[in-house]
């Protein structure tokens, strides 16, 4: 246990309380409020982990960078960018006013909902199980163990989606999803539902962090230009409207979910004997009015700013 980082999860814990549930998804209500934790991996496999490390907790938003990746390798990077673009929108991530005023409605990024919704219809499948199960394998591949659906938060969505219902018939409407609308909501719902521990989350941040290279073989696993654009986009819409701010006090590519996740690449850095490449993930629910993890962020600005973590 390291004594630096250990005293900086115990501040970061005291501001949980700040935080809220997100109960808006009903079964998220039912999280454990004061849970924390973090691991932390680098390129030569070297770990440091803190509090209930396996503890499984639903993707949400940050399965939308994932699926992104799947829908960019299967259809190329160039037609997933015909139908959603990279350009932050400062809008909390289920809004839908620019869907009626922008231009033809084109969502603007992969990572708040109608660009989410919009990349779920175009994974490689023609029904919603092989579209999920494309992610879900895809996952496998890079933490080394199966990826379940937590039915209970799926259903508890689900029967509460009606922003994201709307949001889908206005992407309709404007011949942005493959499928029905049905189909590309019970897809995105059921990727957000996906579970993932902070170690997967590791995991996955330091495969993005080798540019879409396996950790195990080096094999690559996506483009090194989709790896970059999701990086990019987790820069600048990461963190929903709070991604500007995140990019000052922290610096480096983060996407989180309402359930209390972040997922974190860092390209070059060291902290205590790990350096290099880097993957984190960190875990506590609480979150803010924005949506993100109170902790985590409290968390990850503090080893930011102790470690010289900041790309800029
Ligand atoms: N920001 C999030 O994590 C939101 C994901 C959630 N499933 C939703 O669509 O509302």
């Amino acid at each position: 246990m390291n004594r630096m980082i250990q005293s900086i999860i115990e501040e970061a814990r005291a501001v949980s309380q700040e935080g809220h549930l997100a109960s808006y998804i009903p079964a998220l209500a039912n999280q454990p409020k004061d849970q924390f934790a973090a691991y932390i991996i680098d390129e030569q496999g070297e770990v440091l982990k803190f509090g209930d490390y396996n503890f499984l907790f639903t993707l949400q938003s940050i399965s939308k960078v994932m699926s992104f990746m799947v829908a960019a390798e299967y259809l190329g990077l160039h037609k997933v960018l015909e139908k959603v673009d990279v350009e932050p929108t400062g809008d909390p991530f289920n809004s839908i006013v620019r869907l009626e005023v922008a231009e033809r409605g084109k969502p603007f990024n992969p990572m708040i909902n109608a660009g989410a919704i919009t990349v779920a219809s175009l994974l490689p499948g023609n029904s919603v199980d092989m579209r999920v199960q494309s992610v879900t394998d895809f996952l496998s591949q890079i933490t080394g163990r199966k990826h379940f659906i937590n039915q209970e938060v799926y259903q508890s969505e689900f029967e509460t989606a009606y922003r994201n219902r709307a949001i889908a018939n206005y992407l309709k409407a404007n011949n942005y999803l493959n499928g029905t609308v049905e189909e590309a909501v019970e897809t995105y719902l059921q990727l957000c539902a996906i579970e993932f521990s902070t170690e997967d989350l590791a995991k996955f941040g330091l495969f993005l962090a080798s540019d879409g290279r396996k950790a195990s073989n080096n094999k690559p696993l996506i483009s090194r230009k989709t790896a970059h654009v999701s990086k990019a986009l987790m820069m600048t819409c990461g963190l929903y409207n709070a991604s500007g701010k995140y990019a000052a006090t922290v610096g480096f590519p983060m996407k989180s979910g309402v359930s209390g996740g972040v997922l974190c690449t860092i390209q070059n850095g060291q902290i205590e004997r790990l350096k290099g490449r880097m993957g984190i993930g960190v875990f506590s629910p609480m979150i803010d009015d924005v949506g993100n993890s109170v902790a985590g962020m409290h968390f990850l600005q503090s080893l930011s700013e102790h470690y010289q973590l900041s790309v800029f």
